[in-house]
C-alpha cells in the first residue's frame, strides 16, 4: 500500500525526467501500480484512513512521484457537494496525451501545491481551461475524453509530472499573481 514515505520530494531527479510510455497490452505490474495509486488517493480522502496513515489529501498522483518513470497517472476528484459521494472524475490513465485544448486559459484562485513539494509556493498556475485527452484505461481500452475547469487542471498537473514539469515552473517569478486578460480564475 502506498503511503507518504513512497512519494519522492523535490530534489529527486526523477521528478525532472521525461517518463517512458508503458507498453500495451498493459503488464500485470503496470495494472497493479495503477490500482495502488488509485487506492492511495481514496485512502488519502478517507478521514479515518488518512489520519491513521498520515496521508495528505490527494486528488492526483503520477508514477514519477513514486520514483517510477512511467507515463501513468491516477486522478480521483471528489464531488464538490459532500452529500454526493460520486467523484466527478476517477480514473487511472496510461500514456495520457492532450490532443487539443481551448484558447481559454484558467488557474485555481488558491494557486497549487504538490504532494512532492513540502512548502507553499504562492502564485497563479495558468493552464488550459478545457482539454481533449486520450489515454489507455486500466482494461487496456483507448479512451478519448473532454475535461474542463478543476478536472482539467488536475490532469494537466499530473501530465506535467510525466514531462518533468513542476507546478511552480508556470508561476511568473516577477509577479506571481500577474494574469493576462481573459484567464478564468477558478475558485
Ligand atoms: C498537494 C495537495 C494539496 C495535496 C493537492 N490537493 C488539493 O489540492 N486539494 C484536494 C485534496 C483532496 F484530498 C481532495 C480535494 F478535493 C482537493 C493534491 O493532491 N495535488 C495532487 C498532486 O500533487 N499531484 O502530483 C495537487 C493539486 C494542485 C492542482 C491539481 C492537483
Ligand atoms: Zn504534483
Amino acid at each position: 500500500m502506498i503511503t507518504m514515505k513512497d512519494i519522492i520530494r523535490e530534489g529527486n531527479p526523477t521528478l525532472r525526467a521525461v517518463a517512458k510510455e508503458v507498453s500495451v497490452p498493459l503488464s500485470d505490474e503496470d495494472i497493479k501500480l495503477g490500482k495502488d495509486m488509485m487506492e492511495f488517493l481514496k485512502n488519502s480522502q478517507d478521514p479515518v484512513k488518512a489520519e491513521e496513515l498520515k496521508l495528505r489529501g490527494g486528488v492526483g498522483l503520477a508514477a514519477p512521484q513514486l520514483d517510477i518513470s512511467k507515463r501513468i497517472i491516477a486522478v480521483h476528484v471528489p464531488n464538490g457537494d459532500l452529500e454526493n459521494p460520486e467523484p466527478t472524475l476517477s480514473a487511472v490513465m496510461y500514456n495520457p496525451k492532450i490532443l487539443s485544448h481551448s484558447v481559454q486559459d484558467a488557474c485555481l484562485g488558491e494557486g497549487e501545491g504538490c504532494l512532492s513539494v513540502d512548502r507553499e509556493v504562492p502564485g497563479y498556475v495558468v493552464r488550459h481551461n478545457k482539454i481533449t485527452l486520450s489515454y489507455v484505461d486500466a482494461t487496456g481500452e483507448k479512451q478519448k475524453i473532454r475535461l474542463k475547469n478543476y478536472e482539467a487542471i488536475v490532469v494537466q498537473h499530473e501530465i506535467d509530472h510525466l514531462n518533468g514539469v513542476m507546478f511552480y515552473d508556470h508561476i511568473n517569478p516577477e509577479n506571481p499573481y500577474a494574469l493576462k486578460d481573459g484567464v478564468l480564475v477558478i475558485e
